[in-house]
């Protein structure tokens, strides 16, 4: 059942009344075989036999249509606060809001002993190679001496606990990820890999965390051990990709603490260069187990599409593009016609990858800078001033570089004329000091993508008291059958 490539489709504009999902034209033939839903209660039927406990979506049952629909009408409402001299515009929903998660992530636990073996009557499954035997050894830190083979369980978590529900396939995950989660417990459980007890600390496979290329169709697993010695990790590669065909690469992530953090410090490559390729609004992106990328590629094509439109970018515009991550708004906008791009973000490895994109895309007009978003915009503030037309001398062309300290500033030799701000804040949003140093710069445009509205609304206040009005709202549905809604806010001087 290996997933045939996909390519992005579904960014069709939706509004409560107006979506295109599940009863729209548009739908794809996948879609189209999906039972119709529903009632007067907009509830769909019940298709997800773990909705009633997985803690992961709570409207999975509702109609696509009550759920956009119930989305806008909260955003218009949020938005009413502010007294916005625009409407929120309809939001962009998906044609298709199933299996749009590319990266799954699965824990592995123990489950019941096995009928079998509580009678004591255990043989261990699988083949009996040195390898293998060394395995148990070596990971079973529970292994045959605790008695007795238990059944392994992966799926996702119970709302508000730790407690696993066993789960063979779920409506939103990508089902090539799935099915590399199911290969991985069905080949520890004939190899006896022992799953890691939250409990106890004992065991070796915690999770697996799988990330499929939506373009690309390439997939990285990334196995969490508890333990730094993997024996037989080469057969279990091969057999993984045997099971699982689309696998192109394999890491081991050591993680020996007692945390909720699933990922550890420590990696090694089992198999493969460590890291895939996709292809995302015309670039190519290389992720691998750390990369923070988006989890909803289709609606992420959607957001940058219309951040991008919002951003009016042209020859002589210099963009920041704050909060980067691995620089992928930056880099779209550096391809799209961008004089300059500088991207920041906090952490270090994000922009080391962004640098890595910047290479390997061949973009040469952006550059990215490992320091807080608030201490890079106000030392930029200090360093560049506006003269108060909206006008950035060309000798003020700073564009900021080097690793050391926040930042040095040289001259660019690109000629500019306007600043445009793309901001991506964490949850949290931004900070007064960042919004007031931003808009010291006199940018003709600012682009507010926003994960968390309501912080977004509170920042979009302190923009209104520095000049800045709100002149496009756009939410997204980047997240089907959730609570969440990501928002874009297009801010211009009065
Ligand atoms: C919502 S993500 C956006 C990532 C990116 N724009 C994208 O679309 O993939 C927020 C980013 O903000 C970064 N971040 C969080 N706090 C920060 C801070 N104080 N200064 C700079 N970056 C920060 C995180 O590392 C993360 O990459």
């Amino acid at each position: 059942m290996t997933e045939p490539k996909r390519r992005p489709h579904g960014r069709r504009g939706t509004s409560g009344n107006q979506s295109r999902g599940n009863n729209g034209k548009r739908e794809n033939p996948k879609q189209a075989q999906l039972p119709r839903s529903k009632g007067k209660t907009g509830k769909q039927p019940h298709r997800c036999p773990y909705s009633d406990r997985c803690g992961g979506c709570s409207a999975i049952e509702v109609d696509y249509n009550r759920q956009l629909a119930r989305k806008q009408h909260e955003m218009e409402q949020l938005y009413a606060l502010m007294a916005l001299e625009v409407p929120v515009e309809p939001i962009l929903g998906m044609a298709c809001p199933y299996h749009y998660r590319d990266k799954v992530i699965s824990p592995y636990a123990p489950g019941r002993k096995s009928k079998d073996e509580a009678q004591g009557h255990g043989q261990r499954g699988g083949k009996s190679t040195a390898d293998q035997q060394g395995n148990r050894k070596r990971t079973g830190k529970e292994g045959s001496a605790s008695g007795g083979r238990r059944e392994i369980l992966t799926g996702m978590y119970e709302k508000g606990t730790h407690r696993l529900i066993p789960a063979e396939k779920c409506l939103v995950e990508n089902e090539t990820a799935k099915q590399v989660t199911l290969a991985i417990r069905d080949i520890m459980a004939r190899w006896d890999m022992i799953p890691y007890n939250e409990d106890t600390g004992t065991g070796f496979v915690r999770h697996a965390v799988v990330r499929v290329g939506h373009e690309s169709g390439e997939v990285l697993v990334t196995v969490v051990t508890n333990d730094e010695a993997f024996p037989a990790s080469k057969a279990f590669c091969r057999e993984l990709k045997r099971r699982v065909p689309a696998v192109t690469t394999v890491v081991q992530n050591i993680n020996s603490r007692q945390t909720n953090v699933i990922l550890g410090e420590r990696e090694r490559v089992l198999y493969g260069p460590g890291f895939i390729l996709d292809t995302l609004c015309g670039l190519s992106f290389r992720i691998s187990s750390q990369s923070f990328y988006q989890v909803n590629s289709t609606q992420t094509e959607v957001l940058y599409n219309t951040a991008m439109a919002m951003a009016q970018l042209g020859p002589r515009t210099w963009a920041i593009d704050a909060y980067c991550g691995t620089g992928t708004i930056g880099l779209v906008a550096a391809s799209r016609g961008a004089a300059q791009v500088v991207g920041v973000d906090s952490v270090e490895s994000a922009i080391a990858d962004a640098r890595q994109n910047a290479r390997h895309n061949g973009i040469e007009n952006a550059q990215f800078i490992a320091a807080d978003a608030t201490a890079f915009m106000e030392e930029l503030a200090e360093t560049v001033t506006g003269d108060g037309d909206n006008v950035i001398t060309p000798a003020e062309h700073a564009v900021a570089q080097g690793d050391g300290g926040i930042m040095t500033l040289s001259p660019s030799p690109v000629t500019t004329d306007e600043l445009v701000i793309f901001m991506d804040p964490p949850r949290a949003g931004s900070t007064p000091q960042f919004i007031r140093a931003a808009c010291s710069l006199h940018p003709a445009r600012v682009v507010y993508i926003s994960c968390n509205p309501k912080t977004q609304v509170r920042d979009l206040e302190q923009f209104a008291s520095q000049g800045y009005r709100a002149t496009r709202i756009q939410p997204v549905d980047m997240f089907p059958h959730t609570p969440h809604t990501e928002c874009i806010a297009l801010l211009e001087p009065r």
